[in-house]
């Protein structure tokens, strides 16, 4: 070690000295501004115990209600979930949001406390498409939060099913994606079912690249992932990994649970799947189209109530003849509804024959959405109002 002259040591202990102090500063202001933190991180634990308190009374008058009008309920169960007043909540959140924390950021965090309030007043049973971990499950604790109880079912079949039966109250499962077009599945459901529409989610879909804290990176020889997946991550694959093997599986979350026991292989998938299956992202974002995005739809058995953005969807079946189509859309262009989207498919066991899914904005209680379909239905052989339900807000 150097010697050192007095004068150097002097100033090496001064400097000490200094960054002790600083330290002590620093140290002192931190404390100052954390015991403030915690001074508000305890009225807002009253305050949401306040309203969670709020909602137990509510749950109260639901109950009363129903006991009220036993004679003339349809279940013997309160219906505690209110998909138009959580909409109506949610959105309020953002509009008088001022920041530093973004509107969509704060309104998830009122939508996990709106979720716990109503786990308070009843616990929610959700039947989803899984297995967990895929994006109908993100959808899923999306819509619903997190305190919902997701219950995965392995085919869309099996969600309406579900729900159908009581065991589910709702079901989330998927109805479009941007870049593949209609689910088919999920709209031939309501065909065979009496179940609504009661809600959507939009969820833009980003896929992670996923290893587990075993795998070998250098070595990969597989990586799995559902192939509509694989299809959208294609190009990144190809640029990063050409000569690895791309296995296609029943789901993402199938993908993601394989790397349990594989040192070999990586995963495509969503951030829930990460989660769920304790994975490292090792990239983030990869798909090729980065506004790819699916609509879920959320289906029960209640009328949903108008919150002040709503949309209706109707299934008519068609008469078999030229013009039918241009007949049943003139209604809605008189009334002023805007239709948001038609889908086409077979009307089964009907050789050739064709219903048509719209959606229009507007809830079936405004005049004009009424009006329309009023009009409509005598031009078709058959329309059934398949729900009112709040836009999207999240
Ligand atoms: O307003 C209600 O009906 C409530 O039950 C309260 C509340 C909330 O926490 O704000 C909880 C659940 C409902 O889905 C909607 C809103």
């Amino acid at each position: 070690m150097s010697e050192q002259s007095p004068e150097q040591h002097m100033n090496n202990s001064n400097q000490t000295t200094t960054d002790t102090n600083d330290a002590a500063t620093e140290k002192a202001f931190l404390d100052n501004i954390r015991q403030s933190i915690d001074a508000v991180d305890c009225k807002i634990q009253t305050l949401i115990n306040d309203r969670a308190k709020l909602a137990q009374q509510v749950a109260v008058v639901k109950k009363e209600h129903l006991a009220n009008n036993a004679a003339a309920a349809t279940d013997s169960n309160p219906i505690f979930y209110r998909p138009e007043r959580e909409a109506q909540v949610l959105k309020a959140v953002m509009e008088r949001n001022t920041g530093p924390i973004a509107d969509e950021k704060m309104a998830r965090l009122f939508r996990e406390i709106m979720s716990v309030c109503l786990d308070l007043e009843a616990p929610q049973r959700i039947a989803f498409l899984g297995p967990v971990g895929t994006f109908t499950h993100a959808a899923a604790l999306k819509h619903f939060g997190k305190a919902a109880d997701t219950m995965p079912m392995t085919t869309i079949t099996d969600v309406f099913r579900e729900v159908e039966a009581g065991t589910a109250m709702y079901g989330v499962v998927p109805v479009e994606n941007s870049s593949e077009g209609v689910v088919n599945h999920t709209l031939d459901g309501f065909l065979s079912s009496s179940l609504k529409i009661i809600g959507e989610v939009e969820l833009p879909i980003h896929q992670n690249f996923l290893v587990a804290e075993h795998t070998k990176v250098d070595s990969l020889s597989r990586i799995y992932s559902h192939q509509q997946s694989l299809a959208q991550c294609r190009h990144w694959l190809d640029v990063n990994f050409p000569n690895v093997e791309r296995v296609a599986v029943s789901s993402n979350g199938e993908a993601a649970r394989r790397l349990k026991n594989e040192w070999h292989s990586a995963a495509i998938a969503g951030d829930v799947a990460a989660a769920e299956y304790d994975l490292h992202k090792l990239y983030t974002n990869i798909e090729d189209n980065p506004s790819n995005t699916t609509r879920f739809l959320i289906i029960g058995h209640e009328a949903i109530a108008p919150s002040g953005q709503d949309k209706t969807s109707i299934v008519v079946s068609a008469h078999d003849k030229a013009g039918a189509l241009i007949e049943i859309l003139k209604p809605l262009s008189y009334h002023g509804v805007s239709m948001t989207s038609i889908e086409t498919r077979p009307e089964r066991p009907n050789k050739w024959a064709y219903v048509f899914f719209i959606d229009m904005n507007g809830h079936i209680d405004a005049p004009n959405v009424s009006a329309a379909i009023a009009d409509i239905r005598p031009l078709v052989k058959d329309l059934r109002i398949l729900g009112s339900y709040p836009k999207a807000v999240l």
